[in-house]
């Protein structure tokens, strides 16, 4: 059962903030819509760290590297360290040379964007496709597309310039030769923007799922895999119990938390509402807190 947090009983959020050490922050739909902040979101983060509590960022947002995070952080005037971004682009690369460990001959065709490709560069793997121009072009369906026995892996993730070339490329790599790997950075099905929700990462790939079949299974990297919590574990030590991950989607923030064994708190200022907790059907993740957003925190700067 969720505790409802609320702004007439300002102690339950201090008794929150004392309990945990590390805050886990979800971005989309929990400090930002698109570019636009969430209101209190950087007087809580500041609040926070001046109550010496770490502060990282957990993202399924595949376009952005942790450099371009760290830049959108400037931008927005919240203080952020590139060591303390998490970000699904990253876990995607780390996954590919550490797990994988993907051979120096072998690369990934990507669907996805110019940060996902920066995370892929700075680990060393080789990869086409992405933003390259020759994908942007509409191929003719009865293009040949020769299978390519060293594309390894393709890997999927948000793509606002997706179109029939790429998937069909992906199509081609994966269906040619089952020994390829079938990437996701994520497969959240839409993104809070500040003008509404669109279609998410999820429903890029879902063309490939659907015309790939079941015997193609994906395997998505990002929350709620656990691949995100074991790369800030090899940066971070932090007592697990002592630890909170903030998040506005259930089956993603909320379910890699209580995955991680940490507790969780939603916001309702992005994807998730309150009738997805007291709807019909039973929710996929039960949050320990709920709270309207992350600003309700400012409470914090009343108290001593
Ligand atoms: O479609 C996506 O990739 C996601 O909606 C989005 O980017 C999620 O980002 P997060 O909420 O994990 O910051
Ligand atoms: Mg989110």
């Amino acid at each position: 059962m969720s505790v409802y947090l609320n702004s007439e009983k300002p102690e339950d959020y201090l008794a929150l903030v004392d309990k945990y050490d590390t805050w886990l922050f979800d971005c989309d739909g929990v400090l930002w819509r698109g570019d636009s902040l969430i209101d209190g979101a950087k007087e809580v983060l500041e609040l926070l760290r001046a109550r010496q509590k770490s502060v990282l960022f957990v993202t399924n947002n595949a376009t952005k590297s942790r450099r371009n995070y760290k830049k959108k952080f400037d931008a927005l005037g919240i203080e952020a360290h590139v060591d303390e971004v998490y970000g699904s682009a990253f876990a995607a690369a780390v996954y590919l040379s550490s797990v994988i460990k993907l051979s120096k001959d072998k690369k990934v065709y990507v669907i996805g964007m110019s940060g996902l490709e920066e995370e892929l560069k700075d680990e060393g793997i080789s990869f086409i496709g992405g933003t390259d121009p020759a994908d942007h072009t509409l191929l003719p369906p009865q293009d040949e597309i020769p299978p390519d026995p060293s594309v390894a892996a393709v890997l999927v993730g948000l793509d606002t310039a997706i179109n029939y070339t790429k998937l069909s490329k992906a199509f081609r790599y994966l269906h040619s030769n089952p020994e390829c790997l079938f990437l996701a950075t994520n497969e959240d099905s839409t993104y809070p923007s500040d003008k509404g929700l669109l279609p998410g990462a999820g429903s890029i790939l879902a063309p490939l799922k659907y015309s790939l079949g079941e015997s193609r299974p994906v395997t998505a990297i990002g929350k709620p895999n656990s691949v995100m919590l074991d790369c800030i574990k090899a940066k971070h030590d932090f007592d697990p119990k002592r630890t909170i991950m903030v998040g506005d989607r259930l089956n993603t923030d909320i379910q890699f938390g209580k995955g991680g064994g940490l507790a969780t708190l939603l916001v309702l200022t992005g994807i998730a509402s309150e009738k997805d907790l007291k709807g019909p059907t039973p929710p996929i993740a039960i949050p320990d807190y709920v709270t309207s957003s992350i600003g309700d925190l400012r409470v914090l700067g009343e108290q001593a």
